[in-house]
C-alpha cells in the first residue's frame, strides 16, 4: 500500500500485562508524520508518550496495529532513529567525542576514522561545544551533556530523530539555549523529528506540528498546526498568535486530564 508520510501509525493498540492486571496503555493510535517535519507530542502523565517512542523506534512491535518507518513496517530496532533522553547516559571512561562517536561504530558506516572524527567534530561545533572534545562527561554542565548527547543522537545521519523529554531535567535558561541549538541543528542537518515533551512553551517553540494525546489508552484527540515561522525566535513565544496556541494547548491538556469539557473553547 502506498505510504506518502515519513512516519505513520495505523491503529496502533497495546496493552502491558502488570503486576495488578493488564494497563490498556495505546487505544487505536493513529498518526502521520511527513518527512523533514518537527512534531511535538505532549498528553498527561502516564498516557503513552514513551511507549509510542519505543513503537518508532522498533524497541517494541504493538500487539494489534502496524508502524510505518519510511513506507516499510517497522518489525526491529532501527538503525535510522537517533534517541536522546532526560538522561544523556554518556560513558564516563570516554571523551566527549568518543562518546559522540559510538553509534559509528555500531552502525554500518563507509566512514574511515578520520571521517568519522571530522563529522562527530563538526557537530560538537554546531552546538558549541569545539574545545571539549577531549573532556570527560563529568567535567561538563548538564547542558553541555545535552547537546553532546544530541550530537552523539545525530552522528549517523539518522533519518529520524526521537527526543524524548530530551531538556526536561534542564534549569528554563539553559533549556531555552538547547531550545535554539535545536533550531541550529535542524537548518544544518536533515531528519524528521519526534518530540514527547511535557513543555508546551517547548511544543509551540520547536515543532511544525502539536499533537495532544488523550489520557491513557491513548489517542490522537487533537492536532495544532504551529504558524510561526522558520526563524522563529523567543520572542515570538510573547506574541498574542503564541499566547492563543498555548492555551489551546493547555485547554486540550485539562480535556485529557478530565479537568475541562472539550466544548469550551479556551
Ligand atoms: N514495559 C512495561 N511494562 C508494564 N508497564 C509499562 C511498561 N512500560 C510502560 N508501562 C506503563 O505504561 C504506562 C505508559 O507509560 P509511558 O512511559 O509510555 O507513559 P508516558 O506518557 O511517557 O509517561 P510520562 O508522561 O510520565 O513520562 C505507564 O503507566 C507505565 O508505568
Amino acid at each position: 500500500m502506498e505510504n506518502t508520510s515519513h512516519i505513520e501509525l495505523r491503529d496502533v493498540s497495546h496493552t502491558f500485562d502488570t503486576d495488578s492486571g493488564p494497563l490498556h496503555v495505546l487505544d487505536k493510535l493513529s498518526l502521520k508524520i511527513e518527512k523533514g517535519s518537527f512534531v511535538a507530542v505532549v498528553g498527561p502523565s502516564g498516557c503513552g508518550k514513551s511507549t509510542l517512542t519505543r513503537l518508532v523506534s522498533g524497541l517494541m512491535i504493538p500487539q494489534e496495529g502496524e508502524v510505518w518507518l519510511g513506507g516499510n513496517i517497522v518489525k526491529s530496532p532501527r538503525s535510522t532513529v537517533g534517541m536522546a533522553f532526560q538522561n544523556p547516559v554518556l560513558l564516563e571512561w570516554r571523551t566527549i567525542l568518543d562518546n559522540v562517536l559510538l553509534p559509528l561504530e555500531i552502525v554500518k558506516t563507509s566512514l574511515n576514522q578520520k571521517q568519522r572524527e571530522d563529522r562527530a567534530r563538526e557537530l560538537l561545533a554546531l552546538v558549541g561545544l569545539e574545545g571539549f572534545e577531549d573532556k570527560r562527561p563529568s567535567e561538563l554542565s548538564g547542558g553541555m551533556r545535552q547537546r553532546a548527547s544530541l550530537c552523539r543522537s545525530l552522528v549517523h545521519r539518522p533519518e529520524v530523530l526521537i527526543l524524548d523529554e530530551p531538556f526536561g531535567a534542564l534549569d528554563a535558561f539553559t533549556r531555552e539555549d538547547l531550545w535554539q541549538i535545536m533550531h541550529e541543528l535542524r537548518r544544518e542537518e536533515e531528519f524528521t523529528c519526534l518530540l514527547i515533551t511535557h513543555d508546551l512553551r517547548e511544543s509551540v517553540f520547536l515543532a511544525d506540528q502539536v499533537i495532544v494525546l488523550s489520557a491513557r489508552p491513548a489517542r490522537t484527540q487533537y492536532v495544532l498546526d504551529v504558524k510561526l515561522g522558520d526563524n522563529r525566535t523567543l520572542e515570538d513565544l510573547y506574541t498574542k498568535k503564541s499566547v492563543d496556541m498555548l492555551a489551546d494547548l493547555r485547554h486540550q491538556i485539562q480535556v485529557a486530564q478530565g479537568r475541562a469539557s472539550d466544548e469550551v473553547a479556551a
